[in-house]
């Protein structure tokens, strides 16, 4: 059996819009079987099983369903039309779906590992990231999905011809479902060096307050709430608070004061509050003088969580943003996660 385990994330950290990303402590999980056989009647030779967040809403079809498509690509890129007969997944997932702590991310960079794992491919985990950015483009939660931590990502600057290969639409990378049949066409293959991470320190005071509330905000309409151009004060203000971000959450004992300046935002935050009821009020009103022990808080991923920073007081601060969602009719639950420091792994047994 192969375990893959992939850990969820909270994205644009702050002034990080589309850059920066940790790696929290809930893990998505594959439970992977190759049974030896002469043929198999699954389609495309995969059997997929499923438990958690989702179990009524997430496709059981390989041809369907994000992690095993994203696998098919992965191994069509290397000449293999269909899983090894007979693969059977069976997936765990307590991430939940549309909340901002980087489901999509996850799944995507699993099915990444599940067809490297199953393809015998010896993809370095640089080169599964490339393969990442072709289906999840921006690269803050798959950086830290798949290496871990609190990291700052970029994408890089390519050739012309590299960068239209990148930006091919989505539906030619994973193509619409077709019933199992192949069209025997090769999928683009990504060139190399789309994206690149780098590890920040995390002061180990420093917990993260996951405030969930039970609706979904598709990170697909969330981007398209967002403008197209920026003033440049509005930059400006984002840059200055983003060089200091890294340093303020590394640096023990921490600052509250100055991770929470730190973490103010004018990139994304402001333009999604139309999808996130009480947002404004709920990042204005909790401070670190307010409420000691918080040292920062934002919106994580494209929302509707909201990622509080915190040293002490957890259970506090939790149900103050608990009782604001609440007075706008919306109910929440809140986990204390922790950044999960290894990043993805792949087991043996
Ligand atoms: N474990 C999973 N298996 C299959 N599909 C998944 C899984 N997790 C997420 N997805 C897909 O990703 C979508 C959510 O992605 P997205 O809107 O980016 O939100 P999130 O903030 O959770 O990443 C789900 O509706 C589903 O289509
Ligand atoms: N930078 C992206 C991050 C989306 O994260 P998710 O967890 O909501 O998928 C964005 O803000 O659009």
């Amino acid at each position: 059996m192969i375990t893959i385990k992939v850990p969820c994330s909270s994205a644009n950290i702050g002034p990080g819009f589309d850059v920066i990303g940790l790696a929290l402590s809930i893990w998505l999980e594959l439970r992977v079987e190759v049974v030896k056989s002469e043929s198999s009647e699954a389609p495309l030779n995969c059997v997929i099983t499923y438990e958690g967040e989702g179990a009524d809403e997430v496709p059981l079809s390989a041809d369907s369903n994000l992690i095993t498509r994203t696998a098919l690509y992965v191994l069509r890129c290397h000449g293999q039309r269909a899983f090894p007969i007979e693969t059977r997944v069976h997936i765990i997932n307590p991430i939940p779906l549309g909340r901002g702590l980087g489901s999509s991310g996850a799944a995507v960079v699993a099915g990444v590992v599940l067809g490297n794992e199953v393809g015998k491919l010896g993809l370095s985990k640089a080169r599964m990231l490339d393969y990442c950015l072709m289906i999840e483009r921006h690269p803050d939660n798959v950086a830290a999905a798949l290496y871990g931590g609190f990291v700052g990502t970029y994408l890089n600057d390519l050739s012309p011809e590299d960068t239209s290969r990148k930006e091919i639409p989505l539906s030619e990378v994973l193509p619409a479902p077709a019933g199992g049949v192949d069209t025997g066409e090769a999928p683009p293959e990504p060139p190399h060096d789309i994206g690149h991470y780098m590890k920040f320190p995390w002061a180990p005071e420093i917990k993260a307050i996951a405030i969930i509330p039970q609706f979904e905000v598709s990170t697909a309409k969330a981007r398209e709430v967002l403008p197209t151009s920026y003033s440049r004060a509005d930059l400006v203000f984002n840059l200055q608070r983003i060089a200091l971000l890294p340093s303020a959450l590394g640096r023990s004992p921490p600052d509250a004061e100055q991770i929470y300046l730190a973490m103010q935002d004018k990139v994304h935050q402001p333009y999604r509050k139309g999808l996130i009821p009480g947002l404004p009020e709920i990042l204005h009103s909790v401070t670190p003088k307010s409420h000691p022990g918080l040292c920062g808080i934002c919106l994580s991923g494209a929302g509707p969580t909201i990622l509080a920073l915190a040293t002490d007081n957890f259970e506090g601060i939790a149900n103050v943003i608990l009782a604001m969602f609440a007075k706008t009719g919306i109910k929440c639950i809140w986990k204390l996660l922790e950044p999960a420091e290894e990043g993805t792994t792949v087991t043996y047994s």
